[in-house]
């Protein structure tokens, strides 16, 4: 449960676990079907990965020998400092991400406060100061080969990257940071989700306890 000190009527949501585990698929069913319920206006998704601290600064082939698993490649800082902003009703402006330039972008997301805001990323429930911001937090376990093979497709698809080079990634950080980082963070959570995003007894599960938080608040 939340240790803030600010009173507050905003839920707070953490989605943690392995890169390609289903974090954002949980993220964004969750928010479709309760931004019917709740409207458009009261829930939204802010994802870690935006956090990543901005590398403008360094050339292409410094910032692609970056460690992009290990804690201190976020800037969690700035994330606790939106989400405390938007307890006491302010907007902010969330960086958008470039995994292709390994960088931030020169734009940001313009972002209201809403009743209901749900986090995903990696290494959010490694850090105490996140977890003092989280009213609930999850962390979804789906087996580390599965989540290879998603990651290795959408990687391709998406993000811009050789299959050597995702592979090498994968053997260099990803792995070993997720066994020394995120792995163990999962004793911090609620709820473990298991087989990843597409659980639906835990989704109802997840909305009906979104909705009890709410009715406390
Ligand atoms: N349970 C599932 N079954 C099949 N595909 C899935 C499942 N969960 C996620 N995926 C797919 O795997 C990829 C990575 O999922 P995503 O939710 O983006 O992972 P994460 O946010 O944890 O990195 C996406 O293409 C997504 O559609
Ligand atoms: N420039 C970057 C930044 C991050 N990554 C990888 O993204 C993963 C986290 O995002 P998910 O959507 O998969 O949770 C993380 O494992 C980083 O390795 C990257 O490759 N390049």
């Amino acid at each position: 449960m939340s240790n803030s000190t600010q009173k507050s009527s905003c839920i707070v949501i953490a989605i943690a676990g392995a890169s390609a585990s289903g974090k954002s698929l949980i993220a964004s069913t969750i928010y479709n079907e309760l931004k019917a319920e709740l409207g458009i206006d009261d829930i939204g998704i802010i994802s870690e990965d935006a956090y990543y601290r901005d590398q403008s600064h360094l050339e292409m082939e410094e910032r692609i020998k970056t460690n992009y698993d290990h804690p201190n490649s976020m800037d969690h800082e700035l994330l606790v400092e939106h989400l405390q902003a938007l307890k006491s009703g302010n907007a902010i402006e969330i960086p958008e991400y470039s995994y292709v330039e390994h960088t931030r972008l020169p734009t940001v997301r313009a972002f209201e406060p809403k009743r209901v805001i749900i986090l995903e990323g990696i290494l959010l429930l490694t850090d105490e100061k996140i977890r003092n911001e989280v009213d609930m937090s999850i962390f979804v376990d789906a087996p580390l080969d599965i989540c290879f093979i998603r990651r290795l497709k959408r990687d391709m698809e998406e993000r811009g990257r050789t299959m050597d080079s995702v592979i090498s990634q994968y053997n260099k950080t990803v792995r070993p940071m997720f066994l020394q980082f995120i792995q163990p963070s999962k004793q911090y959570a609620d709820i473990i989700v298991p087989r990843g995003g597409k659980n639906r007894v835990a989704i109802n599960i997840l909305k009906a306890q979104i909705r009890q938080l709410l009715g406390q608040k």
